[in-house]
């Protein structure tokens, strides 16, 4: 372990020629990205000249320019590349590219972030080292395969893995003799410093207009679209928390079975109801009586910040409504949300193109007392609300030269909340003179303690700011912390509408729902949590203003084709994950022969959260099975339907004692039982060249969801044995799978 006053040194990496490292990250959720970041200071140790970017910040030609590449990708969709990688996939990809042996000067290294519950296990970091090594280059360590399933998650692939690539690092780049690494133990200069700017600098820059970020035509866009609404607008002027009640209520969507249990309740019992969300990685949702939790977090926060910083290809969107969809003593607290987006011609367009199909991204932001707290702890008061300057600032952040200020950095651009990573804990260091302090910090990154910092970190769901609650000694300098915080990324979502139901009332507004699923949890040390997006959208009133993105999603285009609305579809959705369902049947509807879908939704109860069950009765071409796993199981002579639901064959006798389900799964109602039990039908369809699609919670249910699948084709007669049924499902004559689960 290092010594106390080492941490307080600061050594700048020497600059050797030809001495160059690239880290490119491909990332959807920020892991990879953090991974990425974690190599690139390793490197910077070992005096590499160092670049960390995502792969689509990054020409193929700039690669042959650097000594070494690592790649650290996860693993998206079915095995696919996450977005910000796909333009460099594309271009690595090429065909004028094969037998060019164009790569040959590389160097390599890939690092793969997946999940082994997923059929394509680390297929994204698969594919990207085979086609490196066929294109020519040559790996100069072995790759990586982390795994999420995994006791400690990532780390415990990770953690030894990094230890033996550094090894080879200073076998492979030995450095000249007069240059050490800088150890672990001594401070490196921040990436991104920042300058706070004196009032001298901030009146040149506004003489000079030109770089005191002028309103851009986002800008414009937004005030156009702020002013419209600017009498509805609750964000300047927000209304009381009952009469915010009153208009949820008259805008609620007929269609919510699980409003009404909402409106008996009273206002004051739904909002002193304990949150009771449980902790995912405890199952403590299975026994909620026991574990709920007091209710701290049932105070609203202060109103979020009104000023928006716009964010480049977003769009300005007005919250319509935000309404809880499943009745308040359930265990989870669900969201409908509406958003009226004010799109160009061009814009609409393309969002026609793809309606059935897309996904909602917003931008969450802290609190302002979170934020009041860090700056008070930190004793950043003083220059909290002056503007500040960068030379260079890190992908995704958005900043305005001449008006930006720390507040407003930690307020729209910084995960404050974030579960705290090594790098974050081990940087801390250099910042406290307490002994004890030091200790602890170097006793939670310490090489083989890697269960002692998942238990004090990722187990309770510590967020840094509640890391500094208990370093009380810690005072980061506020210009190193763009190098130390992670940057705030924006959350996707389903959009769950499409077709004609996407056109608001005037020309150039868009509306599009979503249905979220909101992280309110206790962990193992009993302490409430709730995401970062999650507490955001809680408290969005109806009437905010947001930057919102709007993107085709990653699965195969299955409704654009008018070919493909006429296959038929065999749905199968468990929870929030009937979002995108509802948008492809939506979109369906639209066309004149739409093919029959069978829809196959697990759910808790037929009260609680039976999403849009009102609805299905629309489509005359939809069969839904709902499977209700909390509900009494019907019995067997009896199945389960909904009023909207329709059998078309009986259920074929004796299934149980041809193919007994996975022995986790006796006695449960769950979708895959259902597939089962409708095996006919589900036989039927198959047979003409079906669009597949599961989504929903990932782990055992799409593998479970696909076993039962198989077993319907051999039930069915489709095949005679599980084996011909792997091969016909796996071909993709034969049917289109899409999975989205999460
Ligand atoms: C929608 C979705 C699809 C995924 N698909 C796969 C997959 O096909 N194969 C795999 O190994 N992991 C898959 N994963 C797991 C991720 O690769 C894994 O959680 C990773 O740590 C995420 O890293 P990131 O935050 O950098 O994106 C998927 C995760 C999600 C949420």
């Amino acid at each position: 372990m290092g010594q106390p006053e080492a941490y307080q040194r600061l050594a700048q990496p020497v600059v050797i020629e030809g001495r160059s490292m690239a880290v490119l990250y491909g990332s959807e959720t920020g892991s990879a990205q953090e991974i990425a970041v974690e190599l690139g200071q390793m490197a910077e140790r070992m005096h590499f000249q160092t670049t960390v970017d995502e792969m689509d910040g990054f020409k193929l030609a700039d690669i042959l320019r650097t000594s070494l590449v690592v790649f650290v990708t996860s693993t998206t969709g079915q095995g696919e590349m996450p977005k910000n990688a796909c333009k460099f996939w594309k271009n690595l990809r090429r065909e004028k590219l094969n037998n060019t042996n164009c790569l040959k000067s590389l160097r390599f290294v890939v690092f793969g972030l997946g999940d082994s519950s997923y059929l394509k296990f680390n297929w994204a970091a698969r594919k990207l080292r085979a086609r490196l090594l066929q294109l020519g280059a040559s790996e100069f360590f072995k790759a990586g395969e982390g795994d999420e399933r995994h006791d400690n998650g990532i780390d415990s692939i990770y953690i030894p893995w990094c230890k033996e690539f550094k090894a080879a690092l200073l076998t492979g780049f030995p450095l000249p003799e007069s240059v050490d690494p800088i150890p672990d133990d001594i401070r490196l200069p921040p990436k991104y410093p920042l300058r706070l700017l004196s009032a001298m600098d901030i009146k040149a820059l506004r003489e000079s207009g030109a770089d005191v970020a002028p309103p851009t035509d986002d800008d414009l866009k937004f005030l156009a679209l702020k002013n419209k609404s600017a009498a509805r607008s609750h964000v300047n002027s927000p209304i009381p928390a009952a009469e915010q009640l009153q208009e949820d209520r008259r805008r609620r969507h007929p269609h919510f079975p699980a409003c009404s249990a909402r409106q008996d309740a009273s206002w004051e019992r739904e909002n002193n109801f304990p949150v009771d969300g449980l902790d995912k990685e405890n199952i403590l949702k299975d026994h909620p009586e026991k574990y709920l939790l007091e209710r701290p977090t049932a105070q609203t926060p202060d109103l979020l910040p009104p000023d928006a910083i716009p964010i480049p290809n977003t769009f300005p969107g007005r919250l319509v409504h935000n309404i809880r969809v499943t009745p308040a003593d359930h265990w989870q607290d669900v969201r409908h949300l509406a958003f009226n987006l004010a799109l160009s011609r061009e814009d609409v367009k393309a969002v026609l193109h793809c309606s059935g199909n897309l996904t909602l991204r917003i931008y969450p932001k802290n609190y302002p007392e979170d934020v009041q707290e860090l700056i008070s702890m930190m004793g950043w008061d003083e220059m909290a609300d002056t503007p500040i300057d960068l030379d260079s600032a890190p992908r995704g952040l958005y900043f305005r030269r001449g008006i930006t200020t720390l507040r407003h950095l930690l307020t729209h651009n910084l995960d404050i909340t974030a579960v705290p990573k090594r790098h974050f804990i081990k940087s801390l260091l250099a910042f406290t003179r307490d002994e004890r302090e030091i200790e602890r910090l170097q006793e939670l990154t310490a090489a083989g303690n890697e269960q002692e910092f998942y238990d004090y970190t990722c187990r309770p769901r510590r967020t840094i700011l509640e890391l500094l609650r208990d370093f009380q000694g810690v005072r980061i300098p506020f210009d190193t912390i763009l190098s130390l915080f992670p940057i705030i990324r924006g959350r996707d979502f389903s959009v769950c509408n499409a077709g004609k139901d996407i056109l608001g009332d005037s020309d150039g507004i868009v509306r599009v729902e979503i249905l979220a699923a909101l992280v309110e949890y206790k962990t193992i040390i009993r302490k409430p949590r709730q995401g970062l997006c999650s507490r955001y959208l809680k408290h969005l009133p109806a009437g905010a203003l947001i930057w919102v993105g709007l993107k085709a999603a990653t699965g195969p285009q299955l409704v654009r084709d008018p070919a493909s609305v006429s296959r038929p579809m065999i749905a199968i959705a468990t929870g929030t994950g009937i979002a995108p369902i509802r948008a492809l049947i939506q979109e369906r509807a639209g066309y004149r022969h739409p093919g029959p879908t069978s829809l196959f939704f697990g759910c808790r109860n037929r009260s609680a959260d039976f999403y849009f069950a009102d609805e299905w009765r629309e489509y005359p071409e939809l069969v839904v099975y709902p499977a209700f796993s909390r509900d009494p199981v019907p019995p067997p002579e009896s199945p389960a339907t909904a009023s909207s639901t329709t059998t078309t064959a009986s259920v074929h006798k004796g299934i149980a004692d041809i193919l007994t389900p996975p022995e986790y799964d006796a006695g449960k109602n769950y979708v895959q039982h259902l597939i089962r039990k409708h095996a006919h039908e589900v036989g039927q369809l198959m047979l003409n060249y079906p669009i597949v699609c599961i989504c929903g919670n990932a782990g055992r249910m799409p593998l479970s969801v696909r076993s039962a699948l198989l077993d319907a084709l051999v039930i069915s007669g489709v095949v005679e044995n599980r084996d011909m049924a792997e091969r016909w499902f796996a071909d993709p004559h034969n049917l289109t799978l899409w999975q989205e689960t999460w």
